[in-house]
């Protein structure tokens, strides 16, 4: 019996390609395949945790394969994509890889070829990712179907340019990481109180989730500072604090950085 599914092949098993998989499993017009630079304790762990099929060689796969998502670091990306040229055939080729763009894709890949350049979060592991995402100049309506079907399942997504994806990356793929190391410190704060880190944890998740429905009202950052800092009261003290601490500037480095390493 031919299958109706869209065969999408995974190469790279790790912590961004198990994220968005936990998510496509959820749509079964998806047949998910699997391989990674031979890690087979990995490689098995996701076998088991999303039932989803590994296989040993990819190159064997291509003919039958629809979309190569390509999920490993941005390094590998020239000689994979070296090895790939001589196979692909139309196949949608996606990475999630920070840097490498539609144009870095095209550049190593048979003229023609559809590809899509999507930068997702590990929110994508409970379907809350917010994904930015450009399309190379091959993609038809019909691939940008298949994208905009793989995206939704992880959460929400964005159509942007590729000079766009490059600026944002370090605010939507890597601020998470920014945000739970504020997070590691108000919680280790929270439990100098006598409280457990389980409830520390859940009333520091609890006030993020609080202070993002502000943010998503509309109201500027900085009316909603003001908000909560009453006039000379506590909030104003620790205000002060960080702005002499440099936070602002701190923050504008650490996204100048993530920049920096993103040039290949
Ligand atoms: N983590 C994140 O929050 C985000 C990551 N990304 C991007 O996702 C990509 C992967 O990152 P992440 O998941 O964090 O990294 P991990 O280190 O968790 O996973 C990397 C995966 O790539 C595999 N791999 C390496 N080389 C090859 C190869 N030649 N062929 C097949 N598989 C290969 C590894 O194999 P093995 O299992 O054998 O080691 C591993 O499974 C990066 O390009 C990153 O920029 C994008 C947005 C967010
Ligand atoms: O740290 C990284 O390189 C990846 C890209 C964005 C988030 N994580």
């Amino acid at each position: 019996m031919i299958s109706n599914k869209k065969q999408v092949l995974f190469l790279g098993a790790g912590r961004m390609a198990q994220a968005i998989i936990s998510g496509l499993i959820n749509d079964s017009s998806f047949h998910i395949m699997v391989t990674n630079n031979g890690d087979e304790k990995r490689l098995r762990y996701v076998q088991d945790t999303f039932n989803v099929e590994v296989i040993e060689s990819w190159r064997e796969e291509m003919e039958s394969t629809d979309i190569i998502v390509l999920a490993l670091p941005p390094e590998g990306h020239d000689s994979i994509l070296k090895e790939l040229a001589e196979f692909v055939d139309q196949q949608l080729i996606i990475t999630v890889a920070a840097g490498i763009g539609p144009a870095y894709l095209e550049e190593r890949l048979p003229n023609g070829t559809p590809v899509a350049w999507v930068m997702p979060n590990t929110a994508a592991q409970v379907g809350k990712s917010t994904t930015l995402f450009a399309n190379g100049s091959y993609m038809t309506a019909e691939h940008e179907t298949w994208l905009q079907a793989m995206l939704q399942q992880v959460g929400t997504y964005e159509q942007v340019t590729e000079q766009q994806v490059h600026h944002l990356t370090p605010i939507t793929g890597s601020a998470p990481a920014f945000v739970y190391k504020m997070a590691e410190s108000l919680i280790r704060s929270a439990e100098e109180s006598g409280i457990t880190e389980q409830q520390a944890q859940n009333l520091v998740s609890s006030m993020l989730e609080g202070a993002a429905a502000m943010l998503q009202t509309g109201q500027k950052p900085s009316y909603l500072t003001d908000q909560v800092a009453t006039p000379g009261g506590v909030t104003a003290a620790g205000l002060e604090v960080l702005d002499e601490s440099g936070l602002d500037q701190m923050l504008q480095r650490a996204i100048a950085a993530c920049h920096e390493r993103a040039k290949h």
